[in-house]
Formats: C-alpha cells, sequence, structure tokens
C-alpha cells in the first residue's frame, strides 16, 4: 500500500508509555496491542503498520527505511547515531545518563576504566572530557561492574536512583537527561510528509495538554 506508514515500537519499558500516548492522540490501536507476542501489527483501517524491535534496534529499522517512523530513547539516538530525523521530544519514560562509581574513588590514572552499554557515547563524553579511558561493554546489571573491579566509573541510566543507592554507588557526574523521541526517516519524510505531519500534530496536541495539566 503506497501511503501506508510503518512505525517501529521500541518493546519493553517504553512501550506502553508510547501506545498510550497514540491512544491519546486517536490511533484506534487494537485492544491486544500491549498484550500481543506479534513483531507486527497492522492497524488497517488507518494504514498504519507497527513493528515491535528491540529499543536499540529502531534507530536501524528507521534509517533503512523498511520503518518511516520510530519511538526511540534519546540514550539510543546518541548512542548509534543513525541517519535519521528527530521529529517530537515525545516527553515519556524520563531519565537521564550519568557517571556513577563507588563514594571517595577516583579513576585510575593509569588505564581508568568505564563500564557501560552505551560504548559509543561514553567514548565521546570522556573524549570531549581530554579523559583518556578504556571503555568496557557490557549489556546490562552494569552497576555490578565497579562493585567487583572490572571498572572504576560507569555511564548508566539512572532514573528513581534506586539501583545506584543499593548498591551503594554515587553519581560524579550528570552527562545528559533523556526522553523518548519520534523519529523519522529522510526519505518517508519527504515522501509522506502529509500523514507524517498530521500525526506530528496530533501528538503535539496531546503532549502540550499533559504539560498544561502537569503545571496546574
Ligand atoms: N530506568 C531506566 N532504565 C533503562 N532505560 C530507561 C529507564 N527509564 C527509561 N528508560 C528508557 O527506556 C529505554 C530502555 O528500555 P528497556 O529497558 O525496555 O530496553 P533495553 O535496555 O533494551 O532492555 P533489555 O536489554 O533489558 O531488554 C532506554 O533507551 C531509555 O530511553
Ligand atoms: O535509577 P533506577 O530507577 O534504579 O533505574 C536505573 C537502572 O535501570 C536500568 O537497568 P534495567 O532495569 O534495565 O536492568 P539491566 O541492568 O538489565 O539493564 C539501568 O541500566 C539502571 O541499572
Amino acid at each position: 500500500m503506497e501511503d501506508l506508514i510503518t512505525i517501529a515500537m521500541p518493546k519493553g519499558r517504553i512501550f506502553e508509555e508510547a501506545a498510550e500516548l497514540l491512544r491519546e492522540a486517536g490511533f484506534r490501536l487494537p485492544p491486544e496491542f500491549e498484550d500481543s507476542r506479534k513483531l507486527i501489527i497492522d492497524v488497517e483501517e488507518e494504514r498504519f503498520r507497527f513493528i515491535l524491535a528491540k529499543p536499540m534496534d529502531v534507530p536501524t529499522y528507521v534509517e533503512h527505511g523498511v520503518a518511516d517512523l520510530g519511538i526511540s530513547g534519546k540514550d539510543v539516538l546518541l548512542e548509534e547515531e543513525r541517519d535519521v530525523y528527530e521529529l517530537l521530544d515525545l516527553k515519556i519514560s524520563d531519565c537521564y545518563l550519568a557517571v556513577a562509581g563507588l563514594p571517595r574513588t577516583k579513576m585510575n590514572d593509569v588505564a581508568p576504566k568505564v563500564a557501560t552499554k552505551y560504548p559509543n557515547l561514553a567514548a565521546r563524553f570522556f573524549r570531549e572530557q581530554g579523559e583518556q579511558v578504556e571503555i568496557i561493554k557490557l549489556n546490562g546489571s552494569i552497576e555490578l561492574a565497579p562493585l567487583i573491579g572490572l571498572s572504576d566509573r560507569i555511564v548508566d541510566i539512572v532514573s528513581t536512583g534506586r539501583t545506584l543507592l543499593e548498591n551503594g554507588l554515587i553519581e560524579y557526574e550528570r552527562i545528559v537527561d533523556i526522553t523518548s523521541r519520534l523519529i523519522v526517516n529522510p526519505v518517508s519524510y519527504r515522501m509522506k510528509d502529509a500523514r507524517i505531519h498530521e500525526l506530528v500534530e496530533k501528538l503535539t496536541d496531546v503532549i502540550e495538554n499533559k504539560l498544561a495539566l502537569d503545571r496546574l
């Protein structure tokens, strides 16, 4: 279908908030949308197709054009640096990225080690600070690394701060605030501009209304 719009959705913790936002913007998503194990979900009467991907892979699908749009954490966009445009800050799933470690410790002078799920972002951050570090890529439980001597520091997401606290770690530096973004493939943006603009306008209204309510 020529004017079908495909949206890459991140499975996991962003998914429900993103689905709620889409419903509020008028999408008639099927009731089983949030519970399904299907990876492709068509909402035919609205000519939208959703594909469900790992959060870190969403920009890849959008860059390659197999998805026109995608929803992605800013952390993922900063790590992946894919050729996509960022259209809208959805203001959901907020958290931040920080440098953390054991209290009262200095980074090893000779070969400081930093464990993270975000190797590109972390390397860039320390390079910009003029610090040479060795990056150790992990896939989860990042807070474990300084506790057992794998690294001097970590670069990881902080949300409530509970994981740091319960593991006796402290934050040394806040790197960047994170929210989820709507991203678009540059070609789709030109070819399907009317439908994409319509969607962006609806989402913008919902986000602004929510912000106005929060301010009350
Ligand atoms: N406390 C948090 N921890 C991690 N990510 C968070 C948090 N709060 C919001 N986020 C957002 O959610 C996204 C990660 O979602 P999720 O944890 O489902 O994916 P994931 O890291 O690929 O998970 P996993 O590897 O455990 O399957 C991040 O990219 C970030 O933008
Ligand atoms: O500040 P908090 O509210 O404690 O949240 C932050 C923690 O949540 C994430 O881990 P996740 O739960 O995704 O598990 P993981 O270690 O397997 O990535 C993140 O990597 C932190 O460890």
